[in-house]
């Protein structure tokens, strides 16, 4: 499907992922979160516990830094080269051109059980290289929002699996959260899925 643009900089590819490749970004995600640095809930600074599940590639983030390691010393996973190379393939797709793209970090979101994530910013990167979102699984309700504030103007839209959102440029520091995933509406055919699996990727400027 062509892209939708959804506001200067924040791009949805629709259907960027087939059943195939989906299955594949599935069955690394599982894998991923069996790894040493797995799948691990996070803590906020205030005693708050996030509802979504995460593992991380590259780098290690926790509320409100990336480190090497993860909270309790133990090494992160390598970033794959090749999912470098899909997110800079789909940056091209959204901007026509992916300019010095050089993504360095993947955090991986699993939302199960009624998990959601808040209205937020992704700002512990010190690049301004654009934010690519990959999701598997349950169809999500994604709100972007504006650059200023948690609040409106936002642009609600739904994320399937195979989707693929791309935030840069003037977007790249907006607001955004999903406030809602809906249960029973993944791909029948994806093997294993439980909830939705996102997958962003990032350049950390580290
Ligand atoms: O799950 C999503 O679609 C968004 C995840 C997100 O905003 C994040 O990991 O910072
Ligand atoms: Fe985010």
């Amino acid at each position: 499907m062509e892209p939708r643009v959804v506001t200067a900089g924040a791009v949805h590819l629709p259907e960027r992922f087939s059943a195939a490749q989906q299955q594949g970004l599935l069955n690394r995600c599982r894998r991923w979160a069996g790894e040493p640095a797995g799948l691990h809930r996070v803590r906020m600074p205030r005693g708050g516990m996030m509802s979504v599940r995460q593992v991380c590639l590259g780098w290690h983030w926790s509320p409100y830094r990336y480190r090497r390691v993860t909270d309790d010393g133990r090494p992160v996973t390598a970033f794959p080269a090749w999912l470098g190379a899909l997110a800079v393939e789909c940056v091209t797709a959204a901007y026509g051109s992916a300019d010095d793209f050089a993504p360095d970090v993947a955090i991986v979101n699993h939302y199960s059980g009624g998990a959601r994530m808040g209205m937020h910013q992704d700002n512990e990167e010190a690049s301004a290289a654009p934010v690519v979102s990959i999701s598997l699984g349950d169809t999500a309700l994604f709100r972007l929002g504006n650059t200023d504030n948690r609040n409106r103007p936002w642009h609600d839209l739904r994320l399937s699996s195979g989707d693929v959102f791309v935030f840069g440029g003037p977007a790249r520091r907006a607001f955004h959260g999903v406030p809602k995933v809906y249960p029973g509406t993944a791909p029948p055919g994806l093997d294993g899925i439980v909830g939705r699996w996102n997958i962003t990727v990032r350049q950390t400027g580290l």
